[in-house]
């Protein structure tokens, strides 16, 4: 059994200040990699920079192994935070399954790797705090206190870019898909069939685009946009050690997040357009809500996730089902909220649930085996999980969804479809093509860009 590396040993030191921060994308762009981004409606923004930590695994144990580093690493911390969102948290996430990183894009991201940042910086309601974390044998209050004076005077220098325009977006030289629209029929076709035959309830399956783009790709700029037209979901970026490529995305869906004994989800799947006018956009949603395809897409969701979270817990119950409206698309969604019987650490429920039906499939065996035999490609992390964690094993998870991995020059999209026994390949083909444009949006660069064509 691989046992999880961390790179650094205990102890922790961390110091935080409260800082007049600059904007997020200048000090994005100032702060050195590895990366981390994290953002969510309910959660402060964090911005973090360095590794003073790195906890990585792989294989079936990855999910026991992160979390027993991280107990380690949060074990004998010496922590002066101002805040709570400004406490130290590990950052990170995981490969959709095993073996899920062995391939393009991927080769830099392993199947589980967290990161407590060297330099973290969190926007939260209550102002910007400056955190500076240093684990192992040579931690010291001292080293750690200059750094976090040196780190404050840095930030004060960093020019805001209000005089600056932000990058544009860079444009798209040339795309190309993993599946040609005949490959895809035949994909769709065959897991219907055996959708048919009792074989199998549900299956996620996906594709990936790539592009060449035309231009430097702006990663701070884009998560900025990102942020602006997806305030209501949670925003990611990570980047492996070293830099050099980043895996980042938008993403409506949350997989879980535990604070003390409260449990919040959120079962989301079954996906219409967007409306021209606002009364398109209601019929739409209302059609979505009648849908029985939709709505048995979405049930088979709703119910694993609340069969999955009941042995943990004391109580579990589901809102009413309704329309949650992104730009780009509606989903059917529940959400989910139960009241553990024990405390429990956040890994524990996301091993638990990953992958949901939203993402795999059900029976979970026989999904993740189509999608094997179907996907000509890797997801890595995409549709993984993907948050943070604290020393009290609290923390938040997204199903890394609505993303991509881009170098300076090239960005890979993701995204999927749930079938069910009267899945069209056609639609589900238009549906994927609604679901790259998140990220599309954002590498486009108006009308001189080539853009994704339909086949
Ligand atoms: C797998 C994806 O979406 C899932 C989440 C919401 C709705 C879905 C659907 O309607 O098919 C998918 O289950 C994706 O965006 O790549």
């Amino acid at each position: 059994m691989e046992r999880a590396r961390s790179t650094s040993v205990p102890p922790l030191v961390s110091r935080t200040t409260e800082v007049d921060a600059p904007p997020f994308a200048a000090a994005f762009d100032a702060l050195s990699a590895p990366r981390t981004t994290w953002s969510a409606p309910d959660d402060a923004l964090v911005l973090g920079s360095g590794a003073a930590a790195t906890l990585a695994a792989s294989g079936p144990d990855r999910f026991a192994e992160i979390r027993s580093a991280a107990a380690d690493l949060f074990d004998s911390g010496d922590v002066h935070a101002g805040t709570e969102a400004a406490r130290p948290r590990v950052f990170g996430g995981f490969a959709f399954h095993e073996g899920a990183c062995d391939g393009d894009p991927w080769g830099t991201f392993p199947e589980a790797r967290f990161v407590l940042p060297r330099v973290q910086l969190t926007f939260a309601e209550n102002g910007a705090w400056l955190t500076v974390n240093a684990a192992g044998p040579d931690a010291a209050v001292d080293a750690v206190e200059d750094r976090l004076a040196a780190e404050t005077e840095r930030l004060a220098g960093i020019d805001d870019g209000s005089d600056a325009d932000a990058p544009p977006r860079p444009g798209i030289a040339e795309t190309r898909r993993t599946t040609s629209r005949a490959a895809w029929r035949a994909s769709v076709e065959a897991a219907v069939d055996r959708i048919r035959g009792d074989d199998l309830r549900k299956v996620v399956l996906a594709q990936a685009l790539e592009a060449d783009l035309a231009g430097e790709f702006p990663l701070a700029a884009t998560l900025e946009r990102l942020a602006g037209k997806y305030p209501d979901c949670h925003r990611y970026c990570f980047e492996p050690d070293g830099g050099g490529s980043a895996f980042f995305g938008a993403t409506p869906e949350r997989l879980v997040s535990l604070r003390g004994r409260t449990v919040e989800t959120d079962a989301l799947a079954g996906t219409t357009g967007r409306g021209e006018t606002p009364s398109e956009d209601e019929w739409l949603a209302q059609e979505l809500l009648e849908d029985a395809k939709n709505v048995h897409e979405h049930r088979l969701v709703a119910d694993t996730v609340r069969e999955q979270l009941e042995p943990f817990a004391a109580s579990v119950s589901a809102g009413d089902r309704r329309v949650r409206r992104l730009a780009t698309v509606q989903h059917l969604h529940t959400p989910i909220t139960a009241e553990l019987d024990a405390d429990r650490h956040v890994l524990e429920l996301v091993e638990a649930l990953h992958p949901t039906p939203a993402v795999g499939g059900l029976p979970p065996d026989r999904a993740l085996e189509t999608i094997h035999e179907t996907e000509p490609f890797e997801r890595g992390w995409y549709a993984a999980p993907v948050g943070w964690i604290d020393a009290a094993g609290n923390g938040a998870f997204a199903v890394a969804i609505r993303s991509a991995v881009a170098t300076p020059r090239r960005a890979t999209l993701f995204a999927g479809v749930g079938l069910v026994a009267d899945s069209d390949p056609d639609r589900e083909w238009d549906e994927i093509q609604l679901k790259y444009r998140p990220i599309l949006d954002e590498l486009e660069a108006g009308d001189e860009s080539a853009g994704a064509g339909d086949d």
